[in-house]
């Protein structure tokens, strides 16, 4: 596959012509031939939205929902195509893309739901004869970045909620995804947008660091949302302060599953499984820490072994539908056994699975795992999870909150009560009690605390995020001054 950049309405090479390649993780081929974006091409890019900016801010509400509305439908119509490219570009299994897909639709139809909801409200004031209100305006051209995982979800939130705003979008996709951020580009194109509104570029990962500080130092840029890892969101952070342009920043995670003695073990497993392995456990919210209460840590691992035990692995290209397929590269691999080896040498025991063999790895459970292991609360991002002992209640507190991330947090137990208790306390930006760390819905906020970054994506907290709030007031001429 090859694909070109979206400036303007049109698809074209980069300014200098050179390209770079996505290759499958495991067999090296080659997948998709990407044009690789300049900073002349950024700043195009760039001037591009802001052109648009100054017709799309007034659209009425009505217009941008149907628009909205349509790209939804065009993507739901492609998903076989998003099938396809998301398994030879990320190892995705059918499961995980199709997912996105009808994730990413839900989310242009909140985003277009949220069209009529931009309001302002009007504020007591001691003037007579006074009318003081707020209003919520676009700010202008929004600089979106987005990383491979979620590979079509992450994009559509990045892209929607500027839009809806009235705010034009340079989307910078990811390296390792470029076709199937194309394909969201050419969904929004075949919904028919104005030219200019969404604009899509890719770089090689030695040009990104130069097109990120032009568009972020540009003029026409005025806010940033970056997802990815929180070693490049800080870069990102930094490079905004020093222009002091606002951004949400949406990073790393290392989401627990805490189960307390009186949790329903058969469910807090499935629940594990389901948030550890899914998408080979390459997901922000998967279930990378399993708190356990000691009292019922055997029966739990015992169980949760046996169910892993049975996931299908393999290749979605070769072997056709599986749940574990190969990670995004085999540097992934080599970084996880780093962990692993480490882990293992101060006393974790190894219960399920084993090392990775380049960017492929069979279902990790490490138990016993202690706070003098790195693996304890570095983020893995690959198919392996620990199990953490813990000794009650304030324990699983402690333990939880004993992290530099704060994603998402799930609590089994029955008295749901103390439960709750457990939820109230941890320091993350959302806890599902009885549920999996892995949840997403398009109405909810989401987002973290600590060094997952600021700010959220989802529900009506987006209004905030992608809008500027003005106080406006209409008074009379005869006034009284003090001089
Ligand atoms: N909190 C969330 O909602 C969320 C969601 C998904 C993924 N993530 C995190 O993302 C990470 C995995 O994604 P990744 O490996 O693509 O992350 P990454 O930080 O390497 O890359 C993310 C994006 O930033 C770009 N990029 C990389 N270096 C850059 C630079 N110097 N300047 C500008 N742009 C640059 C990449 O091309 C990509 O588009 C994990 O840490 C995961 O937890 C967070
Ligand atoms: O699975 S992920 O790609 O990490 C992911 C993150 C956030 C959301 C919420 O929009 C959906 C999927």
């Amino acid at each position: 596959m090859k694909t070109k950049l979206f400036i303007n309405n049109t698809w074209s090479a980069s300014s200098d012509k050179k390209s770079f390649d996505r290759k499958h993780p495991v067999s090296g081929e080659v997948v998709t031939q990407c044009a690789n974006a300049t900073v002349d091409d950024a700043v195009n890019a760039a001037r591009a939205a802001q052109e648009a900016f100054k017709s799309w801010k007034a659209v009425g509400p009505s217009e941008r929902r149907r628009l909205l509305l349509k790209v939804a439908d065009v993507m739901e119509s492609k998903t076989p195509e998003f099938i396809e490219v998301m398994a030879k570009e990320v190892g995705a299994s059918a499961l995980w893309a199709g997912f996105n897909v009808h994730l990413s639709a839900n989310v242009f139809r909140e985003a277009a739901s949220l069209a009529t909801q931009i309001q302002g409200e009007t504020i007591p004031t001691d003037k007579p004869d006074t009318l003081s209100m707020t209003l919520r305006q676009p700010v202008g051209p929004i600089l979106s970045i987005a990383p491979w995982n979620g590979t079509a979800v992450l994009a559509a939130r990045a892209i929607a909620y500027p839009l809806v705003c009235g705010n034009t979008v340079v989307f910078k996709g990811s390296e390792f995804s470029p076709g199937t951020h194309a394909l969201i580009a050419k969904c929004l194109q075949e919904a028919g947008l104005p030219a200019g509104v969404l604009n899509y570029l890719n770089s090689s990962p030695d040009r990104s660091p130069d097109i990120a500080d032009a568009l972020i130092s540009s003029k026409e840029i005025r806010r940033i949302n970056f997802t990815g890892s929180t070693r490049v969101g800080r870069i990102i952070a930094q490079k905004a302060a020093q222009h002091l342009k606002r951004c949400l920043l949406e990073l790393g995670g290392k989401s627990p599953l805490i189960v307390l003695d009186d949790a329903d073990i058969d469910a807090a497993v499935k629940a594990a499984v389901f948030g550890s392995f899914l998408f080979q456990g390459q997901i922000c919210m998967s279930t990378e820490r399993l708190v356990v209460d000691e009292k019922i840590a055997d029966e739990f691992v015992a169980k949760f072994v046996e169910k892993t035990k049975k996931l299908s692995a393999g290749d979605p290209c070769v072997t056709g539908d599986c749940v574990i397929g190969p990670m995004v590269s085999s540097n992934s691999g080599d970084r996880i056994n780093g962990l692993l080896k480490d882990a293992i040498d101060k006393g974790a025991k190894v219960v399920c699975g084993g090392m990775a063999e380049g960017a492929v790895m069979p279902a990790t459970i490490l138990d016993h795992v202690t706070a003098d292991m790195q693996i304890y609360d570095e983020e893995t991002f690959g198919p392996i999870t620990v199990v953490i002992r813990c000794k009650g209640e304030a324990d699983a507190i402690r333990i939880a909150n004993d992290s530099v991330y704060g994603l998402s947090s799930g609590v089994f137990g029955r008295d749901v009560n103390r439960a709750l208790r457990v939820g109230m306390a941890i320091e993350y930006g959302s806890v599902h009690i009885n549920g999996s760390t892995v949840q997403n819905e398009a109405q909810a906020p989401y987002g973290g605390t600590k060094a997952t970054g600021y700010g959220r994506f989802d529900g009506r907290a987006v209004i905030d995020e992608f809008t500027e709030l003005k106080w406006l007031t209409i008074e009379p001429f005869e006034q009284q001054y003090p001089f």
